[in-house]
């Protein structure tokens, strides 16, 4: 198993509040892992430190075989070098239909107007097909991206994210507001995902969770509180404590 991202001692303060406090923890370069935490643990802390959005004041953040440091790269410059971030809420266009949102995610963003305009290829094609189908929206291509449910709009942003082809995919609640149904082929959408590229999911919802049928890194106050398969954390008495709030 190799390690694509370490987290080493990192710590971030805001305002004297220590959000982050000496955290450590490593992801392998596939598979999935979901991160849990009380409100405030510093889960979107985490997140916008490993993408440049938030500089901590300690630690680094080590990336790739090579172990470069991300700390103090801009988020365009990590964005590049393969990490994906999918927000909470889904953020397609809505005007344009599924595969034209495809097809400009499939392309690079940071291209010029007029680049992101071009006619597609026929390997563009392909590609946009395949990741249709990944995502489950293979029979909604023509249609456009805003009359989609929320799943869908979820599923849209999560395959364009694909067609970026990260090598980690950082993904922020996905379950939220959906369906069982919706949830159910999130699952499999994910997990289906992260047998070529290591997912990142941060969630609350522990059904959701157990059907991700991953390793677990629970944290508080900023640090791992503990690790390991969802019924090993369930069972350690101190996330019992901070989860029934003792
Ligand atoms: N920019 C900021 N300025 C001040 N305090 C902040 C800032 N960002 C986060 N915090 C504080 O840091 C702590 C960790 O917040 P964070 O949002 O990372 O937690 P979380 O685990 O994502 O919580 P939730 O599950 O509620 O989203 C919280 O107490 C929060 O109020």
């Amino acid at each position: 198993m190799t390690t694509l991202l370490e987290v080493d001692s990192i710590s971030v303060t805001f305002d004297g509040f220590k959000a982050i406090n000496d955290l450590s923890l490593a992801i392998a370069s596939t598979g999935l892992r979901a991160i849990i935490g009380p409100n405030g643990a510093g889960k979107t802390t985490f997140m916008d430190i490993v993408t440049g959005k938030t500089r901590p004041d300690r630690g680094r953040v080590l990336w790739g075989e090579g172990g470069m440091n991300l700390v103090g790269l801009s988020e365009a410059r990590i964005a590049r070098l393969g990490l994906g971030r999918k927000f909470q809420r889904p953020t397609v266009f809505e005007a344009q239909s599924v595969a034209e949102n495809l097809d400009m995610a499939l392309k690079n963003p940071r291209q010029p107007l007029r680049l992101l305009l071009a006619r597609r290829t026929a390997a563009d094609r392909v590609r946009v097909e395949a990741i249709a189908e990944e995502i489950g929206l293979r029979a909604h291509l023509t249609r456009r991206a805003g009359e989609l449910s929320h799943g869908q709009k979820q599923w849209l942003e999560i395959g364009m994210l694909l067609a970026q082809d990260p090598k980690l995919l950082l993904v922020d609640e996905p379950a939220a507001g959906m369906t069982v149904a919706e949830r159910e082929h999130t699952t499999d959408l994910l997990k289906r995902a992260a047998r070529t590229r290591a997912v990142v999911v941060v969630e609350h919802d522990m059904e959701f969770v157990r059907r991700l049928d991953c390793r677990v890194t629970v944290l508080h106050e900023g640090r791992v509180l503990a690790e390991g398969s969802l019924d090993h954390v369930t069972a350690d008495p101190n996330v019992i404590d901070v989860y029934l709030g003792r």
